[in-house]
C-alpha cells in the first residue's frame, strides 16, 4: 500500500531558486494516499499549491503555526504571534531590515511567526527572539522567529489524528532543520541530497540527487519498496 506522503516546499519540490520543479506535479496529483504539504511558508503558499494541483488540501504551514485538513476543515493555531511581531519591531527598530522590500510578500499574510531574510544579522535577531522565548530557526531559504512549542513535527500530529491515521504511517521528504521534527514523528524520513546537516542527521536515508531530482528519486525509494 502508498504510505501517505508528508513533503516540504523549498529546497525539496524546487529548486534553489524556489521554483517548483514541474516533474514533481504530477506525483502529488497521482499519488495513493494523502499528501501533506509541510512548511516555513505562510498559510496561503502551500494552500494556493494545493489549490493549483487540484488536490486536497491539506497543509501544515508557518512550520506547524497553521494546520489545515479538507477532510474535517479543521485550522488548528499554535504559536506565540504577539512576541514574534514584538520580536519584528523591536529588530526594526534597532535599525535591521526584515529584508523583504516595501511589500513584505513573505511575512504579509503570516499569522504565527515572522520570517526574516538571511541577509540580516542573526545574532542580534536570535538575542531579541530569546528575550520574548522564542527560537530562531534557519531553514536554508530564510530565518524563522517562532515559538519553540511549534514545529512541522507536531503539525504531522495534529494532521493524523484528523485523517484517522497514525503519524508512523506517513514518509516524510524534506531538506532543512525546520523539517527535522517531521522526520522524528514520521515512519520513514528521507533528505534530499541538498539538505542541511541537522536534517541529514535526522534522516533514515538520504538521496544522491538534490531538489526536485532528489525528490524524485525519493519517490522511488518509496515505490521500490511497494509490492507489484
Ligand atoms: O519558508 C521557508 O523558509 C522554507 O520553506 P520550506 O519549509 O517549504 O522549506
Ligand atoms: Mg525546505
Amino acid at each position: 500500500m502508498t504510505p501517505p506522503l508528508v513533503v516540504d516546499i523549498d529546497g525539496t519540490l524546487t529548486g534553489p531558486d524556489r521554483g517548483l520543479d514541474p516533474r514533481t506535479m504530477p506525483i502529488l496529483k497521482e499519488w495513493d494516499a494523502p499528501v501533506v504539504v509541510a512548511t516555513g511558508k505562510a498559510f496561503p503558499y502551500p494552500v494556493g499549491l494545493c489549490e493549483f494541483l487540484a488536490i486536497p488540501i491539506r497543509v501544515i504551514a508557518e512550520n506547524g503555526g497553521v494546520v489545515y485538513v479538507a477532510e474535517t476543515e479543521t485550522v488548528v493555531f499554535t504559536g506565540e504571534p504577539e512576541a514574534a511581531q514584538a520580536v519584528a519591531e523591536e529588530f526594526q527598530a534597532a535599525g535591521y531590515d526584515l529584508g523583504w522590500g516595501r511589500a513584505d510578500m513573505v511575512n504579509r499574510w503570516r499569522e504565527t511567526e515572522i520570517a526574516v531574510n538571511l541577509d540580516a544579522p542573526l545574532e542580534p535577531l536570535e538575542a531579541l527572539a530569546a528575550d520574548h522565548g522564542l527560537e530562531v530557526v534557519d531553514t536554508g531559504f530564510a530565518y524563522h522567529v517562532k515559538s519553540p512549542a511549534q514545529n512541522k513535527g507536531k503539525g504531522l500530529k495534529a494532521v493524523a489524528r484528523e485523517l484517522g491515521r497514525d503519524p508512523e504511517e506517513f514518509v516524510a521528504v524534506g531538506d532543512s532543520e525546520n523539517d527535522v521534527s517531521t522526520f522524528e514523528v514520521a515512519g520513514r524520513a528521507i533528505a534530499v541530497a541538498n539538505a542541511d546537516d541537522r536534517a541529514l542527521a535526522a534522516a533514515d536515508e538520504v538521496t544522491e540527487g538534490e531538489y526536485g531530482e532528489g525528490f524524485l528519486e525519493a519517490v522511488d525509494l518509496i515505490e521500490g519498496g511497494l509490492e507489484g
